[in-house]
């Protein structure tokens, strides 16, 4: 084990072209990791605190950086994420923001990797890590906080399940997204993209499902094996005064249920994120106990990677698996307790990117390292194929 000598915070740009927190760590042997915080837009009540950039760097040199200099070693992922929480002292990061935190924790990660002269996942997931991979959840088609004048539901994600390699995965979901672009232009709709590369039209979701059904239908046609697909509802963005406030339609949470329920049921959906508001975990157990046998049911703003919201989830049976993003919680310890005890309980863990992000790679080492059913990092977008082209040269040992 080697101490950290120098860690160095600088602004970069993010996707949607806003400053984010870099992180450099070096070793005393000479290890160097450099990784990059993530920005959501359709954050959660309860995430961990991202500060702007610049304000985050600066109380994160003065009350982290000296910690960790000369006093913590790389490899110790438990020491420096715990230093980083100490260094802050609350409990979700305000003081020195969570993008500085997680910047810190993955680049910390990443020396120690560089270090001992190993690929990311396999210091995160140990020696016999690497020969299982996620299923990539494409995002195709989306609106919601994500694009303007689109879709109510957020994301239309492809889940190539029946696919041979995450190659084979990777590959179909950029042809779900190109399908789609036919499937629209077939039918006179003009569409831009929206923040995470989906493309963003100007249609109801009613819509959107039938032109995923034809796109994933002619590209499963052409591959050969099962597309199924899945959505983001991001319910809590549309959650006003007790009731789903769709553009034709309000709902009710009971009806919100069933709604969902007829989805799942109507297009065989592998997957269906935040459903319900945030706080809703009875809403959650309900449409979990309807369809959670086939589907998963997964909590993102309703668990924000926290392991207090996911023993209460775990406690009511909302849900069945929890979405992964380390800037929700500030470090990677964290974000593996939460997936820990996932697994523990008969969750499954699914990683994720966030709708702002850089070129930085570690979510697919995490994915790996802790054998995730599911990744989900778009189809389309130097910043998304970042992530989904690092899977495929790790599954070739490249
Ligand atoms: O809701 C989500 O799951 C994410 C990523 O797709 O979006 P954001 O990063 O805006 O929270
Ligand atoms: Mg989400």
């Amino acid at each position: 084990m080697t101490l950290i000598t120098e860690v160095r915070l600088r602004r970069i740009l993010d996707s949607r072209g806003n400053p984010t927190v870099e992180a450099d760590v070096t070793t005393e042997s000479g290890g160097f990791g450099r990784a990059a915080a993530p920005s959501g837009a359709s954050t959660g009540e309860y995430e961990a605190i991202e500060l702007p950039a610049e304000e985050a760097i600066a109380n994160a040199r003065e009350l982290a950086v000296p910690r960790l200099e000369g006093q913590v070693y790389a490899g110790d992922q438990r020491s420096v994420d715990f230093v980083l929480r100490e260094a802050d002292g609350t409990d979700d990061f305000s003081e020195i923001g969570a993008n500085s935190a997680v910047a810190i924790s993955m680049a910390a990660a990443k020396a120690a990797a560089d270090m001992l002269g190993a690929p990311l996942y396999q210091h995160l997931g140990g020696a016999f890590r690497g020969d299982e991979f996620p299923t990539p959840l494409g995002n195709v088609i989306g609106g919601g906080e994500h694009a303007a004048d689109a879709t109510d539901i957020q994301e239309f994600l492809a889940a190539p399940v029946g696919a041979p390699s995450v190659a084979d995965a990777v590959f179909a979901n950029a042809a779900v997204h190109g399908a789609a672009r036919d499937v629209l232009a077939d039918r006179g709709e003009a569409a831009a993209k929206g923040d995470e590369g989906a493309w963003a039209p100007s249609i109801d979701d009613a819509e959107a499902f039938d032109v995923m059904e034809e796109a994933v239908s002619r590209v499963e046609e052409e591959v050969g094996f099962e597309i199924r697909f899945g959505l983001d509802v991001a319910a809590a963005e549309m959650f006003e005064d007790g009731s789903y406030v769709y553009s034709d339609t309000e709902r009710s949470p009971d009806e919100q249920v069933e709604y969902v329920a007829d989805l799942v049921d109507e297009y065989d959906l592998a997957y269906v994120e935040d459903p319900l508001d945030e706080d809703d975990y009875e809403g959650f157990a309900a449409l979990t106990e309807r369809v959670g046998e086939n589907c998963l049911v997964c909590g993102d703003d309703l668990f924000v990677t926290n392991v207090e919201r996911l023993e209460t989830g775990i406690e009511e049976g909302a849900a069945n698996s929890i979405l992964v993003k380390p800037n929700q919680i500030g470090t990677l310890s964290d974000a593996f307790d939460a997936i820990e005890l996932a697994r523990d309980n008969g969750y499954d863990a699914v990683v994720s990117h966030r709708s702002g992000e850089t070129e930085d790679t570690t979510i697919a080492h995490l994915a790996v390292a802790t054998a995730a059913p599911f990744i989900k990092t778009g189809a389309v977008g130097g910043e998304r194929t970042a992530k989904l082209n690092e899977l495929i040269r790790i599954e070739e040992n490249a």
